[in-house]
């Protein structure tokens, strides 16, 4: 099958690829004009393990081609998957101008019957507006179905997530529509749920902000185990180990961060403020967020004699997590902001994000904690777990480290000489 994939960021490149995977044509379309020439030589502009091999393997190979001509791209396909941006408000919903620009586009330039396929993450009640929005601007009316299909993968392991989701939702009102879009899915070992444009639409944020209440309700716990002196560590273990319950994202850190969680809790707790449905929980999830990073600062100024005012502290880690080049929301650089606020002087280190420009940058960590009253780990590289702190001590103005991740070995650190501070790493 043909498939038109509008944007072509995170989401719609590891989408266009995956299509081609499964032995289908693919256009990626992007108003970007430097982004499309980029991924036509074979170039990833953004950094995502694996993707590139197989952006060159299908650019090679023609299965998949880029172009910046709108009008072009949906006059040649019958399947068209919008996954543009749909980044929050002033208001704290999701602004969807990305989404209704594409739409109007769709309905201005269509000339036969088309799927359209929303894969952007969009609030309940969205498909009604992209059908308003195509509506409007055709100039005389074409048959077209819309569909919900939400995308769950992960930024830093996009490929398998994609490759090997744990659930497709096919959401629609069209029974030819979901016909095509479940031949499109036919070689995908998971269930596939088929409900209707609302339900799918729920579902996404659903599932994020189910996400994002176990990562605040471990990190509450941990400020209380902190307290106790327990290893929230093994709290985590010991409760994940309940099937009902799950190992996945119980891991105590800096709170959760990216170009999703934040914005999509946000959106639901919008749409519940706007239907009059208060979700109460959600709410405490969005605060406990907020003050993972003010219990981290009060950690610090505790633990540094005279607290971090005009000290130097070295960040490791400028990315949300580990495995992306994404810094949207990202816990490091609001844990910044609230040190320089305080008047600390910093140093920053990030394997993949160059922000050279903006912050004190170093390429090696060496260069990075020379002459730093304190290293704070921030985010979670596999290149901080195995760091030759003994070669770092002698570096370092005083032996102070916070493991903003609990990636390190309190006793390990303390045997050193270091003074170690986890989140409840005991
Ligand atoms: N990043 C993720 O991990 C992830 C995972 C699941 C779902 N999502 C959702 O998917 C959507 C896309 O996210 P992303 O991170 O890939 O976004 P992104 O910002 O990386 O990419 C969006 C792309 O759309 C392009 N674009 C905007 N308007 C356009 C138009 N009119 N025509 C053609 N191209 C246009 C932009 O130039 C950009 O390249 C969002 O709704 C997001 O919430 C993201
Ligand atoms: O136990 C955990 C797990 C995650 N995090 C943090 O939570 C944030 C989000 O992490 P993750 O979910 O791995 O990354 P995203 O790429 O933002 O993916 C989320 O957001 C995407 C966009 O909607 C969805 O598609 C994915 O299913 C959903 O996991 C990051 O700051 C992580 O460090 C923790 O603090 N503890």
């Amino acid at each position: 099958m043909k498939i038109l994939i509008i944007g072509t960021g995170y989401v719609g490149t590891t989408t266009g690829l995956i299509f081609c995977e499964m032995g289908h044509q693919v256009t990626g379309l992007d108003l970007d004009d430097r982004k499309i020439q980029a991924l036509q030589r074979g170039e990833l502009y953004f950094f995502e393990p694996g993707l590139e091999d197989l952006l060159i393997k299908h650019v090679q190979s023609q299965r998949i081609s880029f172009t910046s001509n709108t009008e072009m791209a949906i006059k040649s396909h019958d399947v068209i998957f919008i996954c543009v941006g749909t980044p929050q408000d002033l208001d704290g919903s999701a602004d969807l101008l990305y989404v209704k620009n594409v739409a109007e586009a769709i309905g201005q330039y269509m000339n036969s019957y088309k799927v359209i396929v929303t894969k952007s993450t969009v609030p309940v009640g969205t498909a009604e507006l992209v059908t308003n929005w195509i509506k409007r601007q055709q100039p005389v009316p074409i048959p077209f179905d819309v569909v919900s299909n939400p995308e769950f993968l992960r930024e830093g392991s996009a490929l398998q997530d994609a490759l090997r989701p744990d659930r497709i939702i096919i959401g629609t009102e069209s029974e030819k529509a979901r016909t095509i879009i479940k031949e499109l899915y036919q070689n995908f070992q998971c269930p596939i749920v088929e409900t209707n444009l609302k339900a799918s639409e729920m579902i996404k944020y659903a599932a994020n902000s189910f996400l994002a209440m176990k990562i605040s309700y471990i990190n509450e716990l941990a400020r209380l185990c902190d307290k106790l002196g327990i290893n929230v560590n093994d709290v985590s273990t010991g409760i994940g180990l309940d099937h009902r319950i799950g190992p996945h994202f119980l891991q105590a850190g800096m709170g959760y961060g990216g170009s999703c969680f934040p914005k999509d809790v946000s959106a639901l707790l919008q749409t519940a403020r706007q239907h009059d449905s208060p979700l109460s929980i959600l709410e405490k999830v969005v605060e406990v967020n907020k003050d993972q990073s003010v219990y981290f600062i009060e950690k610090m100024n505790r633990a540094i004699e005279g607290g971090v005012k005009h000290k130097t502290i070295a960040v490791l880690g400028l990315a949300f997590k580990a495995n992306t080049d994404d810094t949207r929301e990202s816990p490091s650089l609001q844990l910044i902001e609230h040190l320089l606020q305080a008047q600390a002087v910093i140093r920053t280190h990030d394997p993949v994000v160059n922000m050279a420009s903006k912050l004190p940058q170093f390429s090696t960590i060496p260069e990075t904690v020379s002459d730093s009253d304190a290293v704070i780990i921030c985010t979670d590289w596999d290149d901080y777990k195995t760091l030759d702190w003994a070669a770092l001590k002698p570096l370092m103005k005083q032996p102070i480290v916070f493991d903003g991740r609990n990636m390190l070995n309190r006793a390990e650190m303390e045997t050193l000489g270091f003074f170690y501070h986890g989140i409840a790493n005991y």
